[in-house]
């Protein structure tokens, strides 16, 4: 058997980081889903399982975040008995990142190498702005496409409406309202992987990821939680990422579901989330306006006209000074090992 790797977007940019490690007993693959130690990739040879190697696992201990992840193009080593190792982690063309908790400044790595994020907002109970917002900041900052999925829109006797306003949450990306009840949706979102194409899947625990992958897949490969609570909150199910290859080609990223989201490392994913208020901004009179009570603020002028909502601009706000706060911790931190490193060198 022999599997076409350019189904899953391997190309000219893979191949030629490849071409630092190719060698007889080498071979590319493609990470399906990482476990400690060990990941099950998908090669030219097929499905096989690799242990990472000692020097994979050396990178990695001083930063987590050079762990192989679900959908990483790696170096896989065959040896004489047979063993197959994980020898290398090809440079990501995009990465899923969100912050591990509130005092650490170290991520952890959701997914990589995905053209699209489809943030997976539930259209009931009713979608949350703040957490659309923020994951939609999180997308952006991957360097993939983002798209909001309005799900379960079979709960909902009107998904155009609540996708209509959710719309303005997300400027410049496409709302698409989908169910698997009914397949609204499923092929335009299918559409998405084509071409070889990957799409992961962001959103909070029960917001229908895994039933989605599956309704893709055309088969059952991901569990799909069975007890619901009251409050349609549901529980932690998906303990692992999972990526999927497509029947028709491309694949789809399943992503642990997200409850609290600390997440931002820079302001770009911020300013293209909120590509509204950084247009405004960019009119200010002054480079540095915080939209106060400057003169000639944008900003304010847009509040004032009704053009910008009083929601919006709070929750930007909010972000922004996440970002500030993780900025100046990431900033300690780097000052701390620079010093530590001066004083033993
Ligand atoms: N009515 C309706 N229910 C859906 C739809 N999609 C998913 N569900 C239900 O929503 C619940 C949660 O779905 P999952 O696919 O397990 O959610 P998940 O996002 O993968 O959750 P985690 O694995 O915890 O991250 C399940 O009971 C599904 O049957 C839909 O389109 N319509
Ligand atoms: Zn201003």
């Amino acid at each position: 058997m022999s599997y076409d790797l350019s189904r899953l977007g391997w190309d000219e940019f893979f191949a030629s980081a490849y071409g630092h490690f190719d060698r007889s007993d080498a071979a590319p693959a493609r990470v399906l889903r990482a476990d400690r130690g060990v990941c099950t990739v998908l090669g030219e040879a097929g499905v096989t399982r690799a242990s990472l190697s000692g020097s994979v696992l050396l990178s990695a201990a001083h930063d987590p975040v050079k762990l192989p992840c679900a959908g990483d193009w790696v170096v896989t080593r065959r040896w004489p008995d047979r063993r197959i190792t994980l020898e290398a982690v090809l440079p990501r063309r995009t990465a899923l990142i969100r912050r591990t908790s509130d005092k650490d400044s170290t991520g952890q790595l959701l997914a990589a190498n995905m053209d699209t994020v489809a943030v997976v907002e539930p259209i009931h109970p009713e979608p949350d702005d703040a957490r659309v917002e923020r994951l939609l900041a999180l997308a952006w900052e991957s360097g993939a496409q983002p798209l909001l999925i309005l799900s379960k829109s079979d709960t909902s006797s009107d998904p155009e409406a609540v996708a209509r306003q959710l719309a303005e949450l997300a400027p410049g990306i496409p709302v698409v309202p989908v169910s698997v009840r009914g397949t609204q949706g499923v092929e335009q979102i299918r559409a998405y992987a084509e071409g070889g194409r990957t799409l992961a899947l962001l959103g909070r625990s029960g917001a229908g990821k895994s039933t989605l992958v599956n309704a893709l897949a055309g088969a059952a490969v991901m569990p799909v939680q069975a007890i619901r609570d009251a409050d349609g909150k549901g529980r932690h199910t998906t303990a692992y990422r999972n990526l999927v290859p497509l029947p028709g080609g491309g694949a789809v990223l399943d992503t642990p579901g997200i409850r609290g989201v600390g997440l931002l490392d820079t302001a770009e994913g911020l300013d293209r989330a909120f590509a509204d208020i950084a247009e405004l901004a960019a009119h200010c009179r002054f480079g540095d306006c915080r939209h106060g009570a400057e003169p000639g603020c944008a900003v304010a002028a847009a509040l004032a006209n009704g053009s910008l909502s009083p929601r919006r601009l709070a929750s930007w706000r909010k972000l922004w000074h996440e970002v500030e706060i993780q900025t100046a911790r990431q900033q300690a931190r780097q000052a701390g090992a620079a010093g530590h490193r001066r004083r033993r060198g």
